[in-house]
């Protein structure tokens, strides 16, 4: 399956835009329906009260500047100064609760991008950069928080006031009110033109955020090698590149939103010329009166001022519409590995066991081909081969890692898929070749997704350490079960990574244990430990174990050969050895 968030689905991507889009976001914001709504009456409240202020204004003059009744000047300057007190508070009311809607917003699409991360495939994240995918996570969401914070409100604040501003000017006078209003249509027409192309820059840029991202996490992952080789010139220029593509699609992102101003500015411009032209033209044949003009232009810089203010909204809509597409499509990911039901007949000497199996990564020839082959309860497998023959995606089979193409890998009698993942990697335990270690203490990692064990007291601990032989392995670290591990720096060797791994997969004592090259970076002496730890696993464990070295399989009971597509099963050592030899002089 196609994993990769920045290729595919251009078609329907730009067909999802717009209003899809924004149906799918606010069907993120259900929990908010309470405060929404609150907000939402704080600012009809500011919009109305900012409304009546020119008809007031008007009447003012109209009826008592221009009859020189002062008290109601006075009566009308207090009502508008208490609508103004009212409009201020209830707009304050309106920012703090939308400020909260974002933080909130933030928090929820953070959660639910990680979660669904940790829900998807192995596959998904070799075909997505770290860095990329850190970008969606942190940049893109407080894209969305900023417009949910700062603009949604003031958006339809904005466009309440201008409805309510049409239909002042409108209902004052409908002609001037149609001339009024004709600038604005045009405005309607240019943003309708320009608005797919805007989100498509917006979209390009926060694409090349994402690059960048990727880039930095590249080089900084990489540093030791960059340090090593001298190529810290390779990493700038290409850094360089990735930089001058952000700041191009940047640029061009930011010319793309600015635009919006000037032109609305023209028309808003536009928009008060008609009104004056024709206001003055009115007022000299008798039909209008000096209050109604005033009362005029204060509703068509009401209806036009906000429209200036609409251009920047406007941005932050369409840079938040883009960072969601960027969101959403990872949310709307499916694992393509579900959980299938089970059907198996369950044949008690056989644990696993591959039928026809195909497999081939994305993009690619198989990698394996039509193989079959059981692995049996207590048997000790190996797997030889030449370097990329295919043994550790045969092993990243086994643990359904991936799913194989064509035909069916079966653990104990039943389809792998139809396994929880829980079960599944209780039965199946996997030491790879780097294997993964976080931050903390030996203790916290060895009992990573162990959840049986989670809990149990380091008395009870190391009494398991004494009866399966662990101790003698963690007896090689300075402090033991509190020994600290920290992978972000060079504070822990390969081999002792693979110790802690290997107590790690040994302490879950699971029925099938595979070694992917896990002993390479061990002395052969502590390797000897090791074996005799794995002799001491329940007698019906089943093990595979991929080695380059040869000593590391003499004692498996049966040894398969990978290469070029085919899982062959060889009669004994030597013969594996013949067939690595034959495989190596033939290419
Ligand atoms: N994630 C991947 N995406 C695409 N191709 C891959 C991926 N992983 C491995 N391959 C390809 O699949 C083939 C088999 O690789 P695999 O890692 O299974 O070989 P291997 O026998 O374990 O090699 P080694 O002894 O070096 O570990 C190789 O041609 C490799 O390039």
């Amino acid at each position: 399956m196609n994993y990769n968030l920045n290729t595919g689905n251009e078609d329907k991507k730009k067909k999802r835009l717009g209003f899809q889009s924004v149906k799918s976001l606010v069907g993120h914001m259900v929990e908010e329906k309470k405060t929404l709504l609150v907000a939402f009456v704080a600012m009809v409240i500011t919009a109305v009260l900012n409304l009546v202020g020119p008809i007031i204004i008007g009447n003012t003059v109209d009826n008592y500047i221009q009859t020189s009744r002062f008290h109601g000047v006075l009566i009308n300057g207090a009502i508008l100064l208490g609508a103004y007190v009212i409009a201020l508070f209830a707009g304050y009311l309106q920012t703090r609760l939308m400020g909260s809607v974002g933080q909130r917003m933030l928090f929820t699409l953070r959660n639910s991008v990680f979660q669904k991360l940790q829900e998807l495939p192995y596959d998904f994240f070799n075909q997505n950069k770290t860095g990329d995918l850190i970008s969606r996570i942190n940049n893109d969401t407080e894209k969305i928080n900023q417009f949910f914070a700062q603009s949604l409100m003031q958006f339809l604040r904005i466009i309440l006031i201008m409805i309510g501003s049409a239909i002042f000017l409108v209902s004052i006078q409908w002609e001037l009110g149609v001339a009024a209003l004709l600038p604005a249509l045009l405005i309607w027409i240019f943003t309708k033109i320009t608005s797919p192309w805007v989100k498509r820059k917006n979209a390009e840029s926060l694409k090349t955020v994402g690059s960048l991202s990727s880039e930095v996490q590249e080089s900084l992952n990489n540093f030791k090698v960059v340090v090593a080789f001298n190529r810290r010139d390779y990493f700038r220029k290409r850094f360089g590149l990735v930089n001058q593509e952000n700041y191009k699609t940047a640029i061009k992102a930011g010319i793309a939103n600015h635009m919006f101003l000037p032109v609305y500015s023209l028309f808003s411009n536009l928009g008060l010329l008609i009104v004056l032209t024709l206001g003055i033209y009115f007022i000299s044949i008798g039909q209008f009166t000096v209050g109604l003009l005033i009362s005029f232009i204060a509703y068509v810089n009401s209806f036009y001022n906000p429209l200036r203010q609409m251009a920047s909204l406007w941005s932050t809509y369409q840079v938040a519409l883009a960072a969601w597409e960027r969101i959403r499509r990872i949310i709307e990911l499916a694992n393509n590995m579900p959980q299938t039901d089970s059907q198996g007949v369950d044949d008690s000497a056989t644990l696993l066991s591959f039928r026809d199996v195909s497999f081939a990564y994305p993009n690619g020839n198989d990698v394996l081909h039509k193989i079959t082959f059981d692995l049996r309860k207590g048997r000790t497998y190996a797997f030889v081969g030449p370097t990329g023959g295919g043994k550790t995606t045969t092993a990243s089979l086994i643990a359904r890692l991936y799913d194989s193409t064509k035909g069916q890998v079966l653990l104990n009698g039943e389809d792998i898929r139809s396994f929880t993942p829980e079960e599944r990697t209780k039965r199946i335990g996997f030491i790879l070749q780097d294997p993964f270690l976080f931050s903390g203490t030996i203790r916290e990692n060895i009992l990573y997704g162990n959840y049986e064990l989670k809990e149990i007291s380091n008395e009870r601990l190391m009494q398991i350490f004494k009866d399966t032989g662990l101790e003698s392995l963690l007896q090689r670290f300075e402090n033991g079960l509190d020994t600290k591990v920290d992978v972000s720096g060079d504070g822990i060797s390969l081999g002792q990574k693979q110790l802690i791994a290997f107590m790690r997969a040994v302490l879950r004592k699971p029925d099938l244990l595979i070694l992917d090259e896990a002993t390479a970076n061990i002395d052969t002496v502590t390797e000897q430990l090791l074996d005799e730890i794995l002799q001491k696993l329940p007698e019906t464990t089943t093990k595979v174990i991929i080695a380059h070295r040869l000593n590391t399989i003499a004692n498996a009971d049966v040894i398969y050969f990978v290469n070029t597509g085919k899982v062959t099963r060889a009669g004994s050592l030597q013969e594996a050895v013949d067939m690595l030899m034959k495989g190596k002089m033939a290419s």
